[in-house]
């Protein structure tokens, strides 16, 4: 299956720059995964993510998408763009993984602005945010968060610390109703949103804050 299309965007994508360089688009169809994430740095839980969320949902794609300064966190701590590129590059491994500084060149720091600016570059194409379960205790001080969950169906994915809040959290209590038992995961991208699933997959421990409180 041809996942790319090289050459000019179509009329109806219009002329903006879209999630990924070099003239490339992603294929109507297509089952994306969207992983946003600070990645100061990037590890081994992001490719577990990544992977585990790929695999379960039947994805063709999973784009890293390196925010420029998560909204919630102290930027002081934040390494400049550039190498948090870099580093997400050595751990999203393979031709199905991409990393995406769409954020920075279209000027979004909320999700819910990235995600309406992402649906509209890429019209047809499957979408589904991918978040840790760290995240889904917190989903409810996004900003807009019924608006994110609304733009596309969600997976979150288990991590360690945060499995019993996360399952309580308002999000998940306000959306119980939309939930896709992890079983039918792969139904998940062709399913409406709200629609989301819970992941269980095995625990993955890794995290950004204990590398860099190591380093
Ligand atoms: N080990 C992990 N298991 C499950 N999800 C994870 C894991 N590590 C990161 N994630 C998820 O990946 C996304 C990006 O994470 P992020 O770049 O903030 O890394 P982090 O390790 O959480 O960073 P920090 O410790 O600085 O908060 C978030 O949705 C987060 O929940
Ligand atoms: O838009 C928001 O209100 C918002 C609040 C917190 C986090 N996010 C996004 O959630 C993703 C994960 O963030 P982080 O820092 O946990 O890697 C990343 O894409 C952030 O931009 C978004």
């Amino acid at each position: 299956m041809a996942f790319f299309h090289a050459g000019p965007a179509p009329r109806s994508a219009g002329p903006r720059p879209g999630l990924l360089r070099d003239g490339l688009r992603l294929e109507p169809g297509l089952k994306v995964g969207l992983l946003g994430g600070s990645f100061n740095p990037a590890h081994e839980g992001h490719a577990h993510v990544a992977e585990t969320a790929m695999q379960r949902l039947g994805l063709d794609r999973v784009i890293w998408l390196v925010s420029p300064q998560n909204p919630l966190k102290d930027d002081s701590e934040t390494a400049p763009l550039v190498e948090r590129m870099a580093s997400a590059r050595e751990f999203a491994r393979g031709p199905a993984m991409v990393v995406s500084d769409f954020e920075s060149r279209v000027g979004c720091r909320w999700t819910v602005d990235t995600l309406r600016a992402v649906t509209a570059r890429h019209p047809g194409v499957k979408f589904v945010w991918l978040m840790g379960s760290d995240n889904l205790a917190t989903f409810h001080r996004w900003r807009g968060w019924t608006d994110i969950a609304a733009a596309m169906p969600m997976a979150v994915i288990a991590r360690p610390g945060s499995q019993l809040q996360s399952r309580t959290a308002p999000a998940a209590r306000r959306y119980a109703a939309f939930r896709v038992p992890q079983e039918q995961a792969r139904l998940l991208p062709d399913a409406a949103a709200p629609a989301w699933t819970y992941l269980t997959a095995p625990l993955n421990r890794a995290s950004s804050t204990a590398i860099r409180a190591a380093g």
